[in-house]
């Protein structure tokens, strides 16, 4: 355990690698937990068992005087009341994580211009986490201080403490995340879009923020989206996969599956494309209530992907570390499939894929205005572009007429 840990260490390598790798080393973690980080860690479904909503997973601690405070998992057993830091007393459970426990708390020392309700993200009791959690205080710090107005919807940040051994981060409390927005209000139909209008503006004002600071997201998706009570204020949380940008290690599995750009399953240098294109992945599941790219591996993932845009430039193909998983020599897309009888992984050669209409996909919005409608399409082909390099930036989209409504 303690060597796997010093390997990542050296390795300066993202928190979901070391997740990754964290979990295929050690028996420690159960097969729940090992699922979670492999390539299947966003589960069958989108929402997944990776979240709890308000409420669920309390645990009444019936006796204060044992000195275990965490379950096997390394989670904290939290009590409502209980007074952490000497200030913040625990009033219900706002969600749970990978990573953390979130818990909505009191401040009881509040001053003026302070928050009374906070969120306070208690992180798992592991060396591995506590790191991650440290890398997250500094790219929250980062880019706290590039917005002391609080106007780039990166959630507020405000302290982190340590308590009974577990990092815990206090946040602005907001009201739910996407993910609950959509199961509410739209499911399988989506949202209108005028909403989806006002959501995009503020998530690429978010992107933007995050590029003047330098800083890639790396898990954008629904559940990190989080809106105020009256749901017209939208933040972009969980920092605990962001990264400063520059020559970062290649990863299959950074981001969670659905929501990851062609580049990062290819194995090519990644920059702020990659959270753009996330971003278009939610864009349309806000719209549709649907999910765009549900692959189940990352070769499906390709496979979706080439079936919306076509081929992939041979020249970006060339450049991919993991290329030769998923194409042979000619660069024909090799499919991973399971052999009916034997049901062991086989390749199926695929020379032509066949392509969906993207105009049919995004069709079906009865009385919505048509030129927002068509505004919305437009955006999103300039968005779902393979190559990294010709992908939409976020101050072009900015001012696409679909934010900007003219
Ligand atoms: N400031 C906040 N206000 C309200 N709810 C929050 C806040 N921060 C987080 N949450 C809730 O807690 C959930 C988990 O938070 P977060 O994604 O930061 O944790 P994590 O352990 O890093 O999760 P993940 O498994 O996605 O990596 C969020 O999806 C959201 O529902």
């Amino acid at each position: 355990m303690i060597a796997i840990l010093r390997t990542t260490r050296k390795l300066k390598i993202s928190r979901t690698l070391q997740m990754h790798l964290l979990v295929r080393q050690t028996s420690m973690w159960s097969e729940r937990s090992a699922d979670m980080f492999c390539d299947d860690i966003f589960g069958e479904s989108p929402a997944g068992f990776r979240k709890l909503g308000k409420g669920d997973g309390l645990c009444i601690e019936k006796n204060a005087l044992h000195d275990n405070w965490d379950d096997p998992e390394g989670y904290y057993t939290h009590r409502f009341g209980e007074l952490l830091d000497g200030r913040y007393e625990i009033t219900a459970a706002h969600g749970k994580g990978v990573f953390s426990t979130v818990v909505r708390a009191k401040d009881l020392k509040a001053g003026k211009d302070d928050p009374e309700v906070v969120a306070i993200k208690i992180i798992r009791k592991n060396e591995t986490m506590y790191k991650a959690g440290k890398q997250e205080v500094s790219i929250l710090e980062k880019l706290a201080s590039a917005d002391r107005e609080d106007r780039r919807h990166c959630v507020r940040f405000i302290s982190s403490f340590m308590y009974r051994n577990h990092l815990c981060l206090v946040f602005e409390s907001l009201n739910m995340n996407l993910r609950e927005v959509l199961k509410k209000f739209g499911r399988n139909i989506g949202l209108k879009l005028t909403a989806v209008r006002a959501y995009s503006k503020q998530l690429f004002i978010a992107l933007k923020h995050l590029k003047n600071c330098k800083v890639l997201h790396c898990d954008i998706k629904p559940d990190n989206m989080l809106v105020n009570d009256a749901k017209n204020v939208l933040k972009l949380c969980d920092f605990g996969n962001a990264m400063l940008a520059g020559m970062n290690e290649v990863t299959p599995y950074l981001v969670s599956r659905f929501y990851r750009a062609p580049e990062i399953i290819l194995g090519l240098p990644y920059d702020h494309p990659l959270d753009i294109w996330s971003v278009g992945c939610c864009l349309y599941e806000l719209s549709t209530g649907k999910v765009l790219f549900p692959g189940a591996t990352n070769n499906d993932m390709l496979r979706l992907h080439m079936e919306l845009k076509g081929p992939f430039p041979k020249k970006m193909l060339r450049k991919g570390a993991f290329t030769m998983q998923h194409f042979d020599q000619d660069l024909n897309f090799n499919a991973i499939e399971e052999d009916p009888v034997t049901k062991k992984p086989m390749r199926k050669l695929i020379l032509n894929i066949k392509l969906k209409d993207f105009g049919s996909l995004v069709s079906n919005f009865p009385g919505e205005d048509p030129k927002m409608l068509s505004n919305f399409k437009d955006l999103l082909e300039k968005i779902f572009v393979l190559d990294p390099d010709k992908r939409i930036t976020v101050s072009q989209a900015l001012s696409h007429p679909f934010i900007t409504g003219k």
